[in-house]
């Protein structure tokens, strides 16, 4: 059997990784963001205890090897936040962050995982330690791809993206990108994860908005293979499922705004 050599730097105790390393000043970053999203963001959350938060997101990931991540790592802290978010209000997306961003920014009652305190939380950020170190690894973290899947940022994602999908309700919508050949894409976390962890007891549709750049001639629509793949797996799930396309970007975020409006249909 060959054992994969792992190389050690000469001077310091951090692994190299081929990924980048952890966000400088991330327990700073957690801590501010935890603050601003339960004081500001959802007030209703502000009896959180951000230093509690903070400590548990660390001890998840701390002084253990970054390519033997689990879910069951981060369950005290899974256990400090649980997503709440109200019945028809939960937008999935794929391959659209920005957009899907934009859409809650303008319909403020709608959610992405990021408008969530976890997802808020970590977003863009990088994390990771050394089985050897109390030290986060500021140098390099593993690339998922090509030094392991089981890293801590890829299972947290995964890991939160599974309870956000538990936890949706109702109607819940998904945001897709029509300027590329397969809007949906098993292999993404939405259809690997999320559509595979919605509650057929709690969602009875899901809407799906296919989105095209503007002035770009669109490569994929509902009547698509991808996204009747998409339908097929919905149904079998037993829940309905509808879709909107012939959308640009621009005209997606208006028409949500004022659906009335004689453009939107
Ligand atoms: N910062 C965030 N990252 C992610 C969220 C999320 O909500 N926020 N994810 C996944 N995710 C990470 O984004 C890329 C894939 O994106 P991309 O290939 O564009 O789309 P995915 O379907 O894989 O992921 C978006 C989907 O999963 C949640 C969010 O609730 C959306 O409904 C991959 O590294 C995932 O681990």
């Amino acid at each position: 059997v060959v054992v994969g050599v792992r190389m050690w730097r000469h001077s310091s105790e951090h692994m190299k990784w081929n990924g980048t390393g952890s966000t400088a000043h991330f327990q700073e970053i957690v801590l501010e963001r935890c603050y601003n999203y339960t004081q500001l963001v959802q007030p209703e959350l502000r009896d959180r205890d951000c230093q509690k938060i903070r400590e548990a997101f660390r001890n998840a990931f701390i002084s253990k090897d970054p390519c033997s991540a689990t879910e069951e790592d981060y369950h005290p802290l899974m256990k400090l936040v649980n997503p709440t978010v109200p019945c028809d209000k939960t937008v999935f997306w794929s391959k659209t962050k920005e957009l899907a961003h934009q859409y809650t920014k303008v319909q403020r009652e709608m959610f992405t995982l990021e408008d969530t305190l976890l997802g808020y939380i970590a977003d863009d950020l990088n994390w990771c330690g050394d089985a050897g170190s109390y030290e986060m690894n500021y140098q390099s973290c593993p690339h998922w791809k090509k030094d392991c899947s089981n890293n801590f940022v890829s299972v947290f994602w995964d890991l939160v993206s599974k309870r956000f999908a538990e936890n949706a309700c109702g109607v819940v919508q998904v945001v897709l990108n029509g300027s590329i050949s397969n809007a949906f894409d098993r292999k993404s976390t939405f259809g690997r994860v999320e559509v595979h962890n919605l509650n057929p007891m709690k969602v009875h549709t899901l809407q799906a908005w296919v989105i095209h750049d503007l002035g770009k001639f669109p490569s994929d629509s509902c009547s698509g293979s991808s996204i009747n793949d998409l339908k097929w797996i919905i149904m079998q799930r037993n829940i309905k499922f509808t879709c909107q396309d012939n959308y640009s970007s621009g005209k997606f975020l208006q028409c949500v705004k004022k659906p009335e409006d004689s453009s939107c249909r």
